[in-house]
């Protein structure tokens, strides 16, 4: 089988003119998204993270698009803005990087990101329902070995979050959730599930709704 098509990275990060200021031996959350549109769920789990695993800041990454997702999303700059408007809070940042640099796989916008920033050090925040399917994502194994993850609870997720390929995989590299607060000073493999109180909102359940 061919593997599919991936576009180089085009922008070196530091060249797009993207990066808020950071200090050096900062903890920071990236929570990557289609947020097609944002919604109260993602402010959520962005607030609990900061607070679970002891995050100097969120950067949320809106995505171009998710490549594994068939539907391709409202223009970048409409859900940068809604993103922007319900995303208020002193150290979360709402940034487009990955369509700045033209990267559309995660693995390639955390290389660029710890190439970029090497006196940070980051976290991958998700959902449980992308753990579910985190074993499908390009190079997911070299994430998984590059950089700690949080996962966050959700609705119909957490289950099956713990029950999945990755976490199998990785069982070795679990981290209690006494521990979470450490998730972003550990070498990877390390990976933290979250049993946060759940909201049950989604992007596609507001587009169904006409919402958006
Ligand atoms: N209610 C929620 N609880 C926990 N995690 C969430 C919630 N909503 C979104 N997330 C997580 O936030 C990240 C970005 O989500 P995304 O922008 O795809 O929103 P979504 O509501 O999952 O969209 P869609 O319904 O279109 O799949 C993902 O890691 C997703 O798992
Ligand atoms: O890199 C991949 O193969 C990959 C596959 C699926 C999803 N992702 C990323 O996962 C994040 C959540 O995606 P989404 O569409 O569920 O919001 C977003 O940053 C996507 O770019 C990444």
């Amino acid at each position: 089988m061919t593997a599919p098509e991936r576009p180089p990275v085009r922008t070196p990060l530091r060249d797009a003119g993207a990066l808020p200021p950071t200090r050096r031996g900062q903890v920071i959350g990236l929570l990557g998204g289609s947020f097609d549109p944002p919604h109260e769920g993602h402010v959520h789990i962005t607030r609990e993270a900061l607070k679970l695993f002891g995050l100097d800041a969120v950067w949320w990454l809106v995505s171009p698009g998710n490549p594994l997702k068939a539907h391709g999303p409202a223009p970048l700059p409409r859900r940068m803005e809604a993103a922007r408007a319900i995303m208020r809070h002193p150290r979360v940042h709402v940034s487009d990087i990955e369509g700045r640099i033209g990267a559309r796989y995660t693995a390639d916008t955390v290389t660029a990101l710890q190439e970029a920033c090497p006196e940070i050090r980051f976290v991958w925040l998700m959902g449980a329902d992308n753990m579910v399917q985190f074993h499908r994502w390009q190079d997911w194994r070299s994430i998984m070995e590059s950089v700690p993850i949080g996962i966050l609870a959700r609705p119909g997720a957490r289950l099956a979050a713990r029950a999945s390929v990755a976490a199998r995989i990785y069982e070795h590299a679990r981290v209690p959730l006494g521990a979470a607060r450490r998730l972003g000073r550990m070498e990877a493999p390390a990976w933290c599930f979250a049993n946060v109180p759940m909201v049950t909102l989604s992007s596609s359940r507001l587009r169904a709704q006409g919402v958006w």
